[in-house]
């Protein structure tokens, strides 16, 4: 750089500076220069000096001209913090916030609250004057204390010569003169300190409290679109027009984060302890201003009400994070379910993987057409395919192949809009309610009794207790069905009531969740509601229960169109809400991801009983002969501990013997006729009374007719305990006639029940007739 007309004095007239030259890049001085590191530094740093220079004399530029500015407010914060001392003096002395708390609740006839308040001005006072007491108490011990040193300490300086003192106390003296000398010379300064360090912390309490400082909120900090603090929320609050929290604000108070703001996976998660006339709700009601305040799309923005109605908890999204879909389906390419832990649907708004609890949950999903139902449910039900022991049905009320791809891996499947595809729905209803009754029993047979079917019992084929997933797509067309819908609303709140326990699983998807397209029982009783964008606050209520819009908890603010594929989900978590992303599995245009997953899921399937392919050739089951396997297990031992024979059997033939406990064993041998004993003090049984037991058997299977208990033939009691239905669904599955047909048919009647019978036929229960081996 150069400089041009240097200081000039045209005949005594000071004539101003002109500086006329070009900033250079460091890399062109560099290439223009390249040959002298020296040079190369000293031209560097002149134009870094220069910078630095540059900027120095703005800022005090600045400053200057800003004086007369920032006196006055130097002076409005001294005024203002000697006021607030004020008030909090008088407040102190007066206990007046006390005083307001007992005026209230007087007001408000509140009797108790108001003695609560007098007892704690009580209370209080005298705590106030305890602790002032101690406090004297200690000063005045503290200054008698020094005294009485600096008193002997003198005394002792009268009569001996410090020279002839120990080191230590001669230390002391040092201590004490420098003391004195540091005293001496500030003391003189003391009034005018103390007067600074008054007018300082007064002008300290009287600062603007408006919370945001400008370097919080600059607009190049790197991670902007991310930062929300508590400052800033308070400031956004503070410019809602909510007058109570306004007075409360601008009167000096500061509201109480009970948890201060943090990071919470895509956002920023908080609490706050809203002052006295203000709810959380009133704060939802301006969802849009707060979002706005906060730099926020409205859908970014969830104040909800906490556990309390003064307690805001809010979330905020990083800008931005919510408009990027969930990504592909975790299970897409590989993977197994076990839907007792649930199915991946989508992210919730913190970023995390969500699961769909499947068992023990019935599902109820709305929104406005074209919103994402259909693919939720399809994502639903092709992860529980994935689970080889899951059955599952699905009934889709109206035209549309959405579920088409699922189809040999379904054990029912109907879709069209004609009756017969309501009337099939209903007798599938019909069917999971005998087949939730037969499973009440089946676990009443169970050792222990259990409230509910786990999964060890779900994975024992002999018991018949593996999940079933019944989907309705569209069901507000069978809810409403003038012949069928009566019907099914009624089974249908049946099965959602006492289904769970039973591994029975109903998921509702509807376009339509008013009080007369869905049964209110229904909405009521799921566990589980999701709601894509809804129309107002009837439907968001109607999806995931009363009061929820109320609470801040509003699939309204979900737009049309822009936000398809999200949705609001309660019962999903332990938290009172997730906005969830679900996963997309396209099947449409073109493009088919459920197929490749479906084929996987054939491969795994448990029983071919659970897909929708012809019926395997039946294997007669041969019953498994519990007393030749306890002969088996003990031949070569005069006795064995019924312990060690239950170890035994259960390594022989878990699936048979896996279930069975101490107590199922002595049952099973007492109905062969073999009486357990004891022998050492253990109950055992002996090789000779199974021996016997056998003879018998023999005996009686040559024409002699007794059975070994006495209670005529054992045929049927080759298994135990015996299901009343055949665990796994029947292979006669798909016999449809009328409505849209997708999967492999066969001929039989329209509503899959053979008139007459009472038996199924179309469904994949077993008839009567067709009652397993282990049926009596
Ligand atoms: N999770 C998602 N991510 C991205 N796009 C999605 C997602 N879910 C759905 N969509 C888009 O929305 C469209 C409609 O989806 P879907 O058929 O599931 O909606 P719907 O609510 O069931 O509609 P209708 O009520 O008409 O049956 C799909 O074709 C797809 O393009």
């Amino acid at each position: 750089m150069t400089s041009q007309g240097d200081l000039a004095d045209g005949g005594g007239e000071l004539v101003r500076q002109v500086l006329d030259g070009e900033f250079v890049s460091e890399s062109k001085t560099v290439t223009t220069q390249g040959k002298s590191p020296l040079k190369i530094k000293a031209a560097v740093r002149s134009v870094v000096d220069l910078d630095v220079m540059i900027r120095v004399r703005s800022v005090i530029t600045y400053r200057a001209r800003n004086v007369p500015r920032d006196v006055v407010r130097l002076l409005w914060f001294l005024t203002r913090g000697s006021g607030r001392w004020i008030a909090k003096g008088w407040r102190w002395a007066s206990y007046s916030d006390l005083r307001a708390d007992a005026r209230a609740a007087r007001l408000s006839g509140d009797v108790q609250a108001r003695r609560t308040a007098q007892e704690l001005i009580r209370s209080d006072a005298k705590a106030r004057w305890a602790k002032l007491g101690i406090f004297l108490r200690r000063v005045l011990v503290g200054a008698a204390a020094v005294t009485t040193l600096l008193v002997l300490l003198a005394l002792m300086d009268a009569v001996l010569d410090r020279s002839a003192m120990p080191g230590w106390l001669r230390a002391v003296y040092s201590i004490r003169d420098a003391l004195t000398a540091a005293v001496s010379a500030v003391l003189p300064w003391f009034p005018s300190l103390a007067v600074a360090g008054v007018v300082v912390a007064a002008v300290w309490e009287g600062r603007d409290r408006t919370p945001g400082a400008g370097w919080l909120t600059r607009p190049d900090r790197h991670d902007s679109d991310s930062w929300v603090d508590e400052r800033m929320i308070t400031r956004a609050l503070a410019h809602l027009g909510i007058a109570p929290l306004n007075s409360f604000l601008k009167g000096g108070g500061e509201l109480v984060y009970t948890v201060a703001a943090r990071k919470d996976g895509d956002g920023t998660q908080a609490q706050i302890r809203l002052p006295l006339g203000v709810t959380a709700e009133m704060v939802s009601d301006r969802r849009k201003v707060l979002a706005a305040n906060l730099g926020r799309a409205s859908l970014e923005t969830w104040p909800t009400t906490g556990e309390e109605d003064g307690l805001l908890d809010l979330w905020i999204a990083d800008k931005g994070t919510l408009s990027g879909g969930a990504g592909d389906w975790p299970l897409l390419r590989d993977g197994t379910v076990d839907v007792f832990e649930g199915v991946p649907f989508g992210l919730t708004q913190r970023g995390l993987v969500v699961n769909a609890p499947l068992i023990g949950s019935n599902w109820l999903i709305g929104g406005r057409p074209g919103q994402g139902k259909t693919n939720l449910l399809r994502v639903l039900m092709v992860g529980a395919a994935l689970d080889p022991t899951a059955e599952l049905w699905v009934f889709v009320m109206g035209e549309s192949p959405d579920f088409d791809p699922l189809a040999p891996r379904l054990s029912r499947y109907r879709m069209g809009m004609d009756d017969s595809v309501a009337a099939d729905a209903v007798g599938a209803l019909e069917d999971l309610l005998s087949e939730m009754e037969r499973r009440g029993r089946a676990l009443g047979e169970q050792s222990g009794r259990p409230p509910k079917v786990s999964r060890r019992l779900a994975d024992n084929p002999r018991l018949g207790l593996h999940p079933i997933v019944l989907s309705i797509d569209e069901c507000h067309e069978l809810f409403q069905h003038p012949k069928h819908g009566k019907r099914a609303e009624e089974l249908a709140v049946k099965l959602i009531k006492r289904g769970r326990k039973y591994g029975i699983v109903v998921l509702l998807a509807t376009q339509s969740p008013t009080k007369d397209s869905i049964p209110k029982e229904i909405t009521r009783n799921v566990a589980c509601g999701v709601a894509f964008a809804v129309a107002d606050h009837i439907a968001n209520d109607g999806l995931l229960g009363s009061g929820k819009y109320r609470s801040g908890v509003r699939a309204t603010e979900l737009r049309m169109h822009t936000d398809r594929g999200t949705c609001v989900a309660v019962g999903v978590t332990h938290n009172s809400f997730e906005l969830v992303r679900t996963f997309y599995l396209p099947f449409e245009d073109g493009i088919d991801e459920v197929t490749p997953v479906i084929a996987r899921a054939m491969s795994d399937v448990a029983s071919p009983r659970l897909t929708a392919g012809p019926a395997p050739k039946e294997v007669e089951a041969t019953p498994v002969d519990h007393l030749h396997d306890i002969r088996s297990v003990i031949e070569g031992e005069s006795r064995v501990r019924t312990q060690t024979v239950l170890a035994r059997l259960v390594a022989l033939n878990p699936d048979e013997y896996e279930p069975w406990t101490a107590r199922d064993l002595r049952a099973a041998l007492v109905g062969l006729g073999i009486r357990p004993r004891k022998s050492d003090g253990a109950m055992v049984v002996r090789f000779e009374d199974v021996a016997d037991a056998i003879a018998r058997r023999s005996h009686d299977d040559a024409g002699c007719g007794t059975s070994v208990d006495g209670r005529g033939e054992t045929g049927s009691q080759g298994s135990f305990p015996a299901p009343s239905l055949d665990p796994l669904p029947s292979a006669e599955q798909r016999k449809r006639l009328s409505g849209r047909q997708t999967g492999p048919l066969v001929s039989g009647p329209a509503t899959g029940r053979v008139p007459g019978s009472g038996g199924l036929v179309g469904g994949s229960l077993p008839t009567e007739g067709e009652a397993g081996p282990h049926d009596d």
